[in-house]
């Protein structure tokens, strides 16, 4: 979620997903500040055309008012913008209803103004309540005891109660609508930044850990069976000693792809950490996947390549099969010890334990 600090710095750096945010964000209030523009200017025209000059030369102003929304948008003072949009929409509320009346439904703004202020975070939450909450207590005092009526037809006073229902749903949908849409986009991007390795683009080790642990508690409930691979790079040191940290992140980057991309859709792929690897492979025994490990470790040194790079990459592979009534703790300690194993053995090796 947005703080204030954030959007009154519009030139300090800002990175990727902040900026689309504060994008989305300036988004949203160019379109309030149209909307508002465009109907006050309707709003002459229609107090005019009712012989409510008061009222008419009153929506110049608002007109002035939605307009020099537009400039604060634009510096990304939204709190200053969305503090006009708020006195505005009240004064117009209270002006139009004391002089027309309640039937006419000028009220109404009062409702997508209430729901602005409190869906887009750019007041505080407590001024965010208190306008909003101030915006509401209007629209009820205003309904209850403003029944003044002015010398217009009942017709007249029927199409403006319906235009100014409508006037106000359309924004009040409008808002939710956004406010929906970003919270679901936010919150789908936050769940795949919390979940995902920022080098390999492999999931990270909390939810490794996440998914080792469901995998064990199936295997409780349905006894499903499911191996386990803890891979590790060999002689990693070495590229990142004579090739610089950079083409280690770019060896890195080859072998994560060349590894998950060998394996199963339904196979989860993991960066357990510096230059491991950890594989989930669900639904699978032992003897029925061995093979297939094996040919992806042989492999490997003529699909990875590397620039400058005259020695073959390759790793070692610990292979296990969780056990019965095994813990995730237990069953990673005896991929690790098969892991020791495959590079005390030499490396380039998958070593495994039934
Ligand atoms: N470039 C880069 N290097 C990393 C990263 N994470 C870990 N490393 C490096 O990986 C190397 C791991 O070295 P060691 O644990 O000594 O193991 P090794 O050289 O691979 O040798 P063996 O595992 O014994 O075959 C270290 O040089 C770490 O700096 C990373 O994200 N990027």
């Amino acid at each position: 979620m947005l703080d204030n600090s954030q959007l009154k710095q519009p030139t300090s750096y800002t990175s990727n997903h902040v900026f689309n945010s504060l994008q989305q964000t300036s988004y949203i209030f160019n379109i309030a500040s149209s909307t508002g523009a465009i109907a006050h200017c309707i709003f002459i025209f229609l107090f005019f055309y009712l012989e409510q000059t008061t009222l008419a030369w009153i929506n110049t102003l608002s007109v002035s008012a939605w307009l020099l929304t537009f400039w604060f948008n634009r510096i990304r003072r939204h709190d200053i913008s969305i503090f006009i949009m708020s006195v505005e929409v009240f004064g117009h509320a209270l002006f139009s209803t004391s002089i027309l009346g309640a039937d006419a439904g000028f009220q109404y703004y009062l409702w997508p103004m209430a729901l602005l202020i409190m869906a887009i975070p750019s007041l505080n939450i407590a001024w965010s309540s208190i306008l909003a909450f101030a915006h509401l207590t209007t629209f009820t005092l205003l309904s209850l005891f403003c029944r003044t009526h002015v010398d217009i037809s009942e017709s007249s006073y029927s199409t403006l109660f319906l235009l100014n229902l409508a006037g106000a749903s359309i924004p009040f949908l409008i808002t939710a609508a956004f406010s929906r849409s970003i919270y679901s986009r936010q919150y789908f991007l936050m769940a795949k930044l919390a979940e995902k390795d920022e080098l390999t683009q492999l999931f990270n080790r909390r939810f490794g850990l996440e998914a080792l642990n469901y995998y064990v508690n199936q295997k409780g409930k349905n006894g499903a069976p499911f191996c386990i691979s803890l891979v590790d790079v060999d002689f990693f040191k070495r590229v990142n000693d004579q090739l610089g940290h950079n083409k280690g992140d770019e060896a890195l980057i080859k072998i994560s792809n060349y590894l998950s991309q060998s394996m199963r859709e339904t196979d989860i792929s993991i960066r357990w950490g510096g230059e491991e690897f950890l594989f989930i492979f669900p639904n699978v025994e032992l003897n029925q996947i061995q093979q297939r490990i094996e040919k992806i470790c042989h492999d490997m040194p003529n699909h990875v390549v590397l620039e400058n790079w005259d020695n073959s990459i390759s790793c070692s592979f610990g292979l296990v099969q969780v056990k019965n009534n095994e813990s995730s703790e237990a069953a990673l300690q005896r991929v690790d010890t098969a892991l020791y194993q495959a590079k005390k053995n030499g490396r380039y090796q998958v070593v495994s334990d039934h």
